[in-house]
């Protein structure tokens, strides 16, 4: 029989993504064995660096360890959150499939009479470590206070029942995958709030040369999901900015035309940027980098920088 390994990180949310995955790769390939490997990273190991190194530019924190284990063999197919995997694969791996997305949103999760953005008091402490989401919260609720909220879903769910805090963002996609969708308070339309390029889908890495694996992971991979995420990270590519910029992204088809909506804002809440485009799915790419192209033009360079700081 034929054995595929297949590795993520350790955490609740990786698990049960992985889960999800081989169940799926299972169905197409009845013949084949699946196994699970899980892989500390970096990230998981040193939460309290993640910030100093997100600035030295290490955009791979979460996935370097789990990549050396694809190149070194020991794994075959790679499990990603999509969001946190860089735009560019290194030498010898690619992103072989992209499974349909389940939910691109950010979700509110608060305490009792805390349920919706909108309608939260004056002063109201809302948890979130992400630039995306503080810009934003920034610019649409200045009043709100924000207080730094990091760790695997479990744990912001956890700090949630304490006391420092009256509501949490998170990404809805997590909470449906770790069957904790009941908690999901108020989900954020992305006219309000652009979610983060490729939030909600996954991403299957292999070897480059591993035919076999390729073929195997390629038996789920979702087209349109692979349109919408490419102009979303394009977007974010061609804005020379990595998964911890405040920029927010979100492509649809429908009726054969694909949407990109692109948003970046200043972190201290007093600029943002908003653009859109269409055009043909097959031109998703052109159209990711015409946008932030667009958007440059408007001067989302210094927002990005200034977030750097
Ligand atoms: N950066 C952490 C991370 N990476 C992927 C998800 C959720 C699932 C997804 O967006 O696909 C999360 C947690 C969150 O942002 O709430």
């Amino acid at each position: 029989m034929r054995m595929v390994t297949v590795g993520t990180r350790g955490s609740t949310l990786a698990l049960a993504q992985t889960h999800w995955v081989v169940a799926r790769l299972k169905e197409e390939w009845p013949d084949t064995d699946f196994r699970i490997q899980t892989i500390s990273t970096g990230g998981d190991r040193n939460r309290g660096s993640l910030e100093a190194m997100a600035q030295k530019g290490d955009k791979g924190f979460w996935v370097k360890e789990i990549e050396d284990a694809l190149l070194g063999g020991r794994i075959d197919i790679a499990v990603h959150s999509l969001k946190d995997l860089p735009t560019e694969q290194p030498d010898g791996l690619e992103v072989s499939a992209i499974p349909r997305r389940v939910d691109a949103r950010d979700v509110l999760i608060g305490k009792e009479g805390m349920k919706k953005l909108s309608e939260l008091p004056q002063g109201a402490r809302v948890g979130t470590s992400s630039v995306r989401r503080k810009a934003f919260l920034r610019a649409y609720r200045p009043d709100l206070q924000i207080v730094n909220l990091r760790g695997n879903i479990d744990t912001r769910l956890a700090a949630l029942a304490g006391d420092e805090y009256d509501a949490i963002i998170l990404a809805a996609a997590g909470l449906i995958r770790t069957e904790m969708r009941h908690r999901i308070d108020e989900f954020l339309e992305p006219d309000i709030l652009l979610p983060a390029p490729g939030q909600g889908a996954l991403a299957l890495e292999t070897r480059a040369d591993d035919d076999l694996s390729i073929e195997v992971a390629y038996a789920i991979h979702d087209h349109t999901t692979d349109d919408r995420i490419t102009a979303e990270r394009e977007f974010l590519a061609g804005l020379g900015a990595g998964c911890m910029a405040p920029v927010g992204a979100h492509a649809t088809v429908k009726g054969g035309v694909l949407t990109l909506e692109g948003w970046v804002g200043a972190l201290d809440g007093t600029k943002v940027i908003r653009g859109t485009t269409q055009g043909d799915p097959g031109e998703c790419a052109d159209l990711g980098a015409e946008l932030a192209a667009d958007m440059l033009n408007q001067g989302a360079q210094a927002l990005i920088d200034a977030a750097r700081e």
